[in-house]
């Protein structure tokens, strides 16, 4: 018979919360800032508390995720990430699971903190070993906690970090990650160097403060289920970047008075010759997000004449669109637009009032100089812009190489791009980040890879530049347009089950709410 039997998770006074779902937006604090508030919540507290704390919310989140777990390897590093990992294990083994801790540093040099947890896991009776392998019995192949590297992570994990990380990574059960996944970087989401390792976790709890790289760059493929324990600090601290969260009191509704006019009027420039489908999209996405009216003008030749899926949809040729007054407008510029859209830019960066950018326009500006003056100087007269970069697009803007760059740290490259062009960002990729001039970015947490799809950065546009003018701001439109996006995609693979592409047109059904 099996000696080990499931636990019951140690009493605590602080419930951990989903990293999700939240009314306000949640703060996000990179490494720097994370120190700073352990360093303000260490000053009120008996030496020790928060370790303890952050230990017994590991073993509580442990037990509460694999309550039958009954082997439960711990990995654990040479800093206070491995400290709070010892805390865990001697709860665990109180409650009575098989645990097997591998230190992987000296124990004659762990930090304070760190050493009082290695002492209560030794008066405890935890098995602890120096060993980088878990242990070989096949019943503590049930739970691994990865308490390698958190915050104070610098540099790729090597030796026998490096080895302890594989072995995590082809764990065959439920691996929980304490802080963070192990080899990656805090602040960006990234791993330290392009070859490093780092732990895939099912689930991540987040200790004290919530770390902007577990949701965006590579950070939700390694991080799975965020959760959070504030260590009943409560500690408030100027942000990172924000966790975008939709909360009910910004989706103003219609009032019975209104009429097509009160919800905008939105022109879609794109679509050059084989790419009709673009400028076709965006076009329905600003439809069924609300606008009052979509006029459409495509830049092949000819123009193309109507959408008979959507005859809502009113097109227009280059002479009508010459006449039109494109102030009041919400212009969405690219989608398809090709080398021929380079010719509208000049217009729609001097006049358009709100003026939405995407793919071929964003590339048209980047290589060239006098449409970057132009954007520049429309942010400076406090005309309101949106650009939706890709990666490689950003890095264009940016005028760098490679989109590796912009991908190795997401949250900065979207504030140059703010700062430089004075317009709100949004940059696409997994953790989408919003940022806006002079303003703390914010990351989104919906969406998933059934996004990856052609046409889906159209939807977006389209969506986007019809929720704008019913009275948001240009920085609330983009925050809306994607986090709806996302959930979307969210709700579309909750019904699949698995993340295949989602058509962009399907994706316009589910933005819409129908089929329901
Ligand atoms: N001190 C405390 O009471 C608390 C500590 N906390 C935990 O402490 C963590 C931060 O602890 P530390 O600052 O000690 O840092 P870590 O435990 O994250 O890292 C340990 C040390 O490893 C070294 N290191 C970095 N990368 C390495 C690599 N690739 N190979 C080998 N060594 C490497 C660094 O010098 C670092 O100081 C947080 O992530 C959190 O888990 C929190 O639980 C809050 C309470
Ligand atoms: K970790």
């Amino acid at each position: 018979m099996d000696d080990c039997s499931a636990g019951t998770a140690p009493a605590s006074r602080a419930p951990l919360r989903v990293a999700a779902h939240g009314r306000p937006p949640w703060p996000l604090h990179g490494a720097a800032l994370s120190r700073l508030i352990e360093q303000h919540a260490q000053q009120g507290l008996p030496t020790h508390t928060l370790m303890q704390r952050a230990g017994a919310s590991v073993a509580r989140f442990a037990l509460a995720i694999a309550p039958h777990a009954r082997g439960i390897w711990v990995a654990c590093g040479p800093g206070n990430n491995g400290g709070d990992g010892l805390e865990a294990a001697m709860h665990l083994h109180r409650a009575g699971k098989r645990v097997q801790v591998g230190l992987l540093g000296d124990p004659t040099r762990l930090p304070p903190d760190a050493a009082a947890s290695l002492r209560r896991a030794q008066a405890a009776g935890v098995p602890i070993t120096d060993s980088a392998s878990p242990p070989t019995v096949p019943s503590c192949h049930d739970l691994a906690i990865d308490a390698l590297l958190g915050v104070g992570g610098a540099r790729a994990p090597q030796g026998a970090l490096a080895a302890a990380v594989m072995h995590l990574r082809h764990w065959p059960g439920t691996v929980l990650c304490v802080d963070l996944p192990s080899g990656l970087h805090p602040d960006t989401g990234q791993a330290f160097e392009e070859s490093g390792d780092v732990v895939r976790g099912h689930h991540t709890v987040s200790l004290l403060t919530l770390k902007p790289g577990l949701f965006t760059g590579s950070g939700r493929d390694h991080a799975g289920q965020v959760w959070f324990d504030d260590l009943q600090t409560g500690l408030r601290e100027p942000p990172t970047a924000w966790l975008f969260s939709k909360s009910a009191s910004i989706e103003p509704g219609r009032r019975h008075s209104q009429h097509k006019g009160s919800f905008g009027d939105v022109l879609v420039l794109g679509g050059a010759a084989g790419m009709t489908g673009a400028a076709l999209l965006a076009g329905r996405a600003a439809l069924v997000a609300g606008a009052g009216r979509v006029f459409v003008h495509t830049l092949g030749d000819p123009a193309w004449p109507v959408d008979t899926m959507t005859p809502e949809l009113m097109f227009r040729d280059a002479a009508a669109v010459e006449a039109m007054n494109w102030a009041p407008l919400t212009l969405v510029c690219g989608c398809g637009g090709g080398t021929v859209v380079r010719a509208m830019l000049p217009r729609a960066l001097s006049h358009a009032g709100r003026l939405v950018l995407d793919a071929d326009a964003l590339n048209a500006i980047a290589a060239d100089p006098m449409l970057q003056s132009l954007l520049e100087g429309r942010g400076r007269r406090g005309a309101a812009t949106i650009l939706t970069p890709h990666p490689l697009e950003a890095a264009r803007l940016l005028g760098v190489e490679e989109a590796a760059t912009v991908q190795s740290d997401r949250l900065r490259a979207a504030r140059q791009l703010a700062d430089r062009y004075r317009s709100v960002v949004v940059l696409k990729g997994s953790g989408s980040v919003v940022a806006a001039p002079d303003t703390v970015p914010s990351i989104n947490f919906t969406g998933n890879a059934a996004l990856a799809s052609a046409g889906t950065g159209d939807v977006l546009a389209g969506w986007m530049a019809g929720l704008w003018p019913q009275g948001r701001d240009a920085l609330l439109a983009a925050q809306l347009a994607t986090h709806a996006h996302g959930a979307a995609a969210d709700r579309w693979v909750a019904s699949h089950g698995h993340q295949g592409p989602l058509p962009a047109s399907r994706l316009i059904e589910l933005l819409a709410g129908y089929p329901p």
